[in-house]
């Protein structure tokens, strides 16, 4: 079986997929991608396997896959040994799928709207998207109040999910002290989760935005 992973370095949803795929035992075929240089996506050859153009994509066995979440609920359907990373129960898989959903249509979103234009030196900081930020934050404390994971009391693809991009967040040093439940989350999957560090660390992120910052001057 072979499984190629089309990624690029210090990507969230990149992170997410990698945290799936280590959980599942999965060995996945790294292929680099230069989105900014290069434009790997942009060639013919990466447009027939995924017209979208973005990154993460995987080719399992000649099927094509995109769209972060749909990539880790694919894999746990197709190769987990049971279904605890994405149950099947219909109502706690609707609380995972909510969370992927706040993820990819809240979480990541406001980071983009708030942290791009000012990384791309196009904007300056707005507060009213900052506040927005500080919201989601909020929410997901709430998610997590009285609970040891965002959907409820075990380890899904939502932690996996949430925790890549808030690991992107603390790249960009936003400040979530305040946010006493994210702490003690995120605590935990820095313990627990197996290849956690290796795949979201802040040192080796940092490393990663900073040489990217370097090669736009
Ligand atoms: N919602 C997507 C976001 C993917 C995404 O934003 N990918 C970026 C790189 S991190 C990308 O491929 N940009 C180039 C493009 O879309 O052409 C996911 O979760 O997979």
């Amino acid at each position: 079986m072979t499984i190629d992973f089309y990624y690029t370095p210090g990507s969230g949803p990149c992170r997410f997929v990698e945290l799936t795929a280590k959980t599942l035992g999965l060995t996945l075929n790294h292929k680099l991608m230069d989105l900014h240089g290069k434009k790997d996506h942009l060639t013919p050859e990466f447009i027939k396997i995924n017209p979208q153009h973005c990154i993460p994509t995987i080719v399992d066995n000649g099927f094509a896959v995109w769209e972060s979440s749909v990539i880790a609920t694919y894999l746990v359907q197709t190769y987990a040994k049971d279904d605890s990373l994405y149950p099947k129960d219909t109502k706690k898989r609707s609380v995972v799928d909510q969370r992927l959903y706040f993820n990819l249509g809240v979480l990541g979103q406001r980071f983009v709207d708030y942290y791009y234009p000012i990384w791309m030196g196009i904007g300056t900081p707005d507060q009213e998207k900052f506040k927005k930020i500080q919201d989601c934050f909020e929410i997901l404390n709430t998610f997590l109040e009285g609970k040891e994971y965002v959907a409820g009391d075990a380890l899904t693809l939502a932690d996996f999910a949430i925790s890549a991009t808030i690991a992107t967040y603390d790249v960009a040093k936003f400040d979530r002290s305040a946010y006493n439940n994210v702490t003690r989350w995120y605590k935990k999957l820095q313990s627990s989760v197996p290849g956690f560090e290796e795949i979201n660390g802040l040192e080796k992120l940092n490393a990663i935005f900073a040489a990217y910052r370097q090669s736009r001057q």
